[in-house]
């Protein structure tokens, strides 16, 4: 699975928008392998929680598209949604995006293929607006996001693409309490997460709510130990 073309986005485009990274090409590596498994599953409905750049869906668009139905991805941050839409038109493929929080306006059970590398640093919180109400030292712990104070608002929607709460786990927590909701009946969840988000908490909450996960591939970057999950209904 080639990496969809990006060279489009320039790094005005950065300031604003979440750059792939080894997170995002370990994800991209986990679902090549994935392929030919997705092929024979033949999901309908496929949908990115949070493209930033777009090579995601992108990929997965281009790889799938003979027989799935439609790919969509849902971006809290516009300029992410801008940059998906550029990066699935210039790699000719058809992504629907909509800007909005996690899937608040989506049918239920209707996704097929969930696809989501979440903002997974551990900081003080991922609500970037009240963040601004709490005392200074008290605030995020993780020194990158000191700059939150002085920034602008599309500087803070670059922040919540990687601030993920406490334990990093602020986002992904509540895409996995909406699980039963968000996927169809035989539907599959590739997930990226890294080891302080804490594999072991999220895979046994999730066998208590009827999922079944497994590591199904793993890198050690510089300070990171990135981690993809496959979830699925047992
Ligand atoms: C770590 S980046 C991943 C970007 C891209 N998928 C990649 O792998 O390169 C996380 C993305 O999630 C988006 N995001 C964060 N919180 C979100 C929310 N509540 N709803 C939808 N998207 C969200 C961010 O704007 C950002 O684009």
């Amino acid at each position: 699975m080639e990496t969809p073309s990006y060279s489009h986005l320039t790094s005005e485009d950065y300031n604003h928008v979440y750059e792939p990274s080894e997170d995002s090409f370990l994800l991209l590596d986990a679902l090549e392998d994935e392929l030919l498994f997705l092929r024979n599953k033949k999901p309908l409905i496929c949908l990115e929680i949070g493209p930033g750049s777009g090579i995601i869906v992108s990929a997965l668009a281009k790889y799938l598209d003979y027989q799935s139905h439609g790919f969509f991805a849902v971006d809290i941050n516009k300029y992410a949604c801008d940059a998906t839409l550029r990066t699935s038109k210039a790699n000719s493929v058809n992504v629907q995006i909509i800007n909005m929080d996690l899937l608040s306006s989506f049918k239920p059970n209707s996704i097929d293929l969930l696809v989501c590398n979440p903002p997974y640093v551990p900081t003080f919180t991922n609500n970037l607006d009240s963040v601004c109400d709490i005392p200074e030292q008290t605030k995020l712990y993780d020194e990158e996001a000191e700059s939150v104070y002085n920034s602008s608002k599309s500087d803070k929607m670059l922040i919540k693409s990687w601030a993920g709460g406490l334990d990093g786990c602020e986002i992904i927590n509540r895409i996995i309490s909406n699980l039963d909701y968000i996927l169809a009946p035989n539907g599959i969840f590739y997930l990226l997460i890294i080891k302080e988000n804490n594999p072991e908490r999220i895979m046994k909450t999730l066998k208590t709510m009827g999922y079944e996960s497994h590591q199904i591939k793993d890198r050690k970057i510089r300070g990171e130990h990135l981690i993809v999950l496959k979830i699925t209904k047992t």
